[in-house]
């Protein structure tokens, strides 16, 4: 497998991942180089290149070469801090996506790895403002704590003069839906399999993250005690995973399957396949200057004041967020109106407000 393959085509769309090496990114490279397959069978002379980096040199190179031997027409290169691996992995990259960074372990919490992530994800936002278009680029952020590295990866690129930061940049919270739509279906005893993800809004972390189960379908047949258990079990789904591996790291293959997802929706609008996407994201509403981020946002911001970042369904085309939805969050009954969001909007400031000072304070 060449070390490293140059992408001169106009026709190759180039996903960088970061972190490659690791349980996110192992898993999540494996089901691009898989599941990426039939949308470049779909469009002839099409390509799809995959840089794989990571600090663990041996780890990615081992990882990267494996992942070569698959037979899909996904291409596969390798790239470690030696040689400029950074600098090539992202060049010409038109989606960067982020699992760099240390798991939780039993007994800690996600704002735990904060500052030894921050460093991390920081010092890549560098790297992105260096060598990639910040105008077209989509940055995929996985990393955790997400409610607050996405306000340090937005205003770190902010910094560099990317002013149009925040509508390309998204923190991952699919997991949060992907599991709510499993434990709504465990607790229907349901094996139906075509419902709609159940949808998710606020942060990616305990009580941040509120589940709207007043438009899930289905979810009005639960009684107010199975309702509130299944809140509460979306909203620390991590934890059950964190004490199952008992040391041994967070949820991989759970959320590289909702990474893979979202991922191969901005695959396809890069390829040109379709003219826009739709998934609830991570996402900066309002600047600290007050500027919106988009048509819609407004409504957004309003229903959650002091709040800058908050997760929601969003329209992304090549020129990153063009709309913002506020209609599900319109729609929320009185309980996720009057007990979950209050709560969710007071913890999710104060992890924006850690992540604002920390890129402040930053050298
Ligand atoms: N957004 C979400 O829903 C979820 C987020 N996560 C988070 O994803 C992150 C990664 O989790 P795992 O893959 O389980 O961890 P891991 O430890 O298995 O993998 C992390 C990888 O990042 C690499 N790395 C460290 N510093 C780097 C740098 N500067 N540049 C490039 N690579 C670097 C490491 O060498 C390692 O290979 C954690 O912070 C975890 O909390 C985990 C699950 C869900
Ligand atoms: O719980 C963790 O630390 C990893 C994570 O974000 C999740 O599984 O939702």
């Amino acid at each position: 497998m060449p070390h490293y393959l140059e992408e001169q085509d106009s026709h190759v769309t180039k996903i960088a991942v970061l972190g490659a090496a690791g349980g996110i990114g192992q898993s999540l490279s494996l089901l691009l180089k898989t599941g990426l397959a039939p949308l470049v069978l779909r469009s002839p002379g099409s390509h799809v290149h995959m840089a794989m980096y990571d600090v663990n040199r041996d780890a990615v190179a081992g990882a990267a070469t494996d992942l070569s031997h698959i037979d899909t027409p996904v291409s596969v290169s390798f790239h470690a801090p030696d040689d400029a691996g950074l600098e090539r992995a992202l060049t010409r990259a038109q989606i960067v996506v982020i699992p760099a960074g240390v798991p939780r372990k039993p007994g800690m919490t996600r704002d735990d790895l904060f500052a030894v992530n921050a460093r991390i994800v920081a010092g890549l936002g560098d790297a992105i403002a260096a060598h990639c278009d910040l105008a077209h680029v989509a940055v995929l952020l996985i990393s955790n704590p997400v409610n607050s590295l996405v306000p340090v990866l937005v205003e770190r690129l902010a910094a560099h003069g990317a002013e149009q930061a925040a509508r390309h940049v998204f923190g991952l919270t699919q997991l949060d839906a992907v599991r709510a739509s499993t434990f709504l279906r465990d607790a229907l005893g349901s094996d139906s399999h075509d419902m709609p993800l159940v949808p998710v809004v606020g942060g990616h972390s305990g009580d941040t993250i509120v589940p709207l189960l007043s438009q899930a379908p289905g979810a009005d047949a639960l009684s107010p005690d199975a309702r509130r258990a299944l809140v509460h079990r979306v909203q620390y789904g991590g934890d059950e995973v964190v004490q199952a591996k008992n040391g041994a790291g967070s949820a991989t293959l759970s959320m590289a399957y909702a990474a893979a997802r979202v991922t191969a929706k901005f695959v396809e609008l890069q390829m040109g396949l379709v003219p826009e996407l739709h998934d609830t994201l991570y996402v900066q509403l309002r600047d600290a200057r007050g500027r919106l981020l988009a048509p819609g946002a407004e409504q957004v911001a309003e229903l959650v004041p002091g709040v800058e970042y908050f997760s929601v369904p969003v329209t992304v085309t090549g020129k990153g967020v063009s709309h913002v939805h506020g209609e599900l969050l319109a729609r929320m009954d009185a309980h996720e109106r009057a007990q979950l969001l209050p709560v969710c909007v007071k913890n999710l400031a104060a992890n924006i407000r850690a992540g604002q000072e920390w890129v402040a304070a930053a050298p």
